[in-house]
């Protein structure tokens, strides 16, 4: 081979579309996401002050047409405003980022994460980027804006959702007739009818990090009350009990979630059979070694059950509606994959390869949803694929 030691090392941007594919980082965000009150500036404030070199760009919430900014460079915050096109980034989510058919608009899609990466260019890459949301705010619509697939060369990647709740309010708010979440877009017959589903509640969730903040201002017993309701609701996320926000240390916790490219054995033991929550409750489905022809049972499968809200041969019309789905698929030929879904949208990739863990012996599909107590999805599923 020629080597030329004299010619200088050739300087690529590794932040840019225009770095080659293999040299590009991607810089994580993570949704913020939390009732009004629950404690998310007090979070991020301590996000910035905890971290220690890492320069982390904070997009606050703000109603109006621009977002404020904050970038934390050193020991030295500064405060700058992104524009995003047609106003607040949350706003145009919530309202225009979904078609009738559930899909997220390229366009709306390409808003929010240009927004960011030509912040980037002006500001140099970040290392973090955190994106808190307004108290109101539903994160299954905004989750899928930064879940970009990667043939697209984004430059930034969803890491996780962190959901935030009050621990003496919380079980208020799941139960207040106020805080009603309006239809999601597809199932709006349904949402007159059975129980009450509040923002607290999408807020849980979608989440994979629930911090439960202001421990001190509850009992023992109250807390461990709150724990169990959100831990119904949703058995796959990670619960961390907090004052002031403060957890043990960032990594892992709030920050390098990669809650959209693993399955942990935590998620393989996801509780999902307590149903203390009336609406929202999580179930888990066993599955068995597949042949790898049986991935397009699994497909169809869930394309029924994410995207028409129906069991395959159900005679009735159900009424379930699914906001997270993740799952391990084994298959008899070694493979293992890795199923990742926020409401409608799904993707099933290869495991990441580990060379320290064995490859389990049998998978497992988790479902978080709306009306999912009492629907049989196992038996479906076996009757799907086999
Ligand atoms: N007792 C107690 N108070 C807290 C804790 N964390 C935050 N607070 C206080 O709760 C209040 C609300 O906290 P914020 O961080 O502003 O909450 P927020 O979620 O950003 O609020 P909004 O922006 O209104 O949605 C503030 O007065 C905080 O000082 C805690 O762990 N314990």
């Amino acid at each position: 081979m020629d080597f030329d030691d004299d010619a200088p090392p050739e300087l690529v941007d590794t932040t840019t579309n225009d770095a080659p594919e293999e040299l590009r980082v991607k810089v994580p965000i993570t949704i913020v996401t939390g009732y009004l009150g629950a404690g998310k500036t007090t979070l991020l404030n301590y996000i910035l002050t905890a971290q220690h070199g890492k320069k982390i760009a904070v997009i606050m919430n703000a109603v109006d047409i621009e977002k404020s900014l904050t970038v934390n460079k050193g020991d030295e915050q500064v405060e700058e405003w992104l524009e995003v096109g047609n106003g607040c980034m949350c706003c145009s989510v919530k309202y225009d980022t979904t078609e009738p058919s559930g899909e997220v608009t390229n366009s709306l899609r390409d808003t929010g994460v240009n927004a960011i990466e030509t912040l980037m260019e002006k500001k140099g890459a970040f290392d973090y980027i955190l994106l808190e949301t307004t108290g109101l705010a539903d994160p299954g619509n905004l989750a899928p804006l930064f879940w970009v697939d990667d043939g697209l060369g984004s430059t930034i990647y969803l890491d996780g959702i962190v959901t935030l709740v009050d621990a003496k309010n919380i079980l208020r708010s799941l139960d207040d007739p106020s805080g009603k979440v309006e239809g999601h877009e597809d199932h709006e017959d349904h949402d007159d009818h059975g129980p009450l589903m509040t923002t607290a509640h999408v807020q849980i969730s979608h989440a994979d990090v629930i911090v439960i903040n202001k421990a001190d201002m509850v009992s023992e017993r109250e807390l461990s009350l709150v724990r169990a309701r959100i831990e119904s609701i949703n058995g796959l996320a990670k619960i961390h009990v907090t004052e002031q926000g403060v957890v043990p240390q960032l990594e892992g916790f709030l920050l390098d979630l990669h809650a959209y490219d693993q399955f942990n054995e935590s998620e393989a033991s996801a509780k999902g059979h307590s149903h203390l929550d009336p609406t929202i409750s999580t179930v888990t489905i066993p599955v068995g070694r597949l042949r790898p022809g049986q991935l397009d049972d699994v497909d169809r499968w869930l394309r029924a059950v994410l995207w028409d809200a129906k069991l395959p041969a159900a005679e009735e019309a159900n009424t379930f509606e699914i906001h997270r789905c993740k799952g391990r698929l084994v298959f008899d030929n070694g493979d293992v994959k890795i199923l990742q879904g926020v409401r409608e949208i799904f993707e099933i990739n290869d495991a990441p390869v580990d060379v320290d863990q064995e490859t389990p012996v049998e998978g497992k599909i988790v479902l978080i949803g709306k009306n999912v107590a009492g629907v049989d999805f196992e038996r479906s599923f076996q009757q799907a694929v086999n």
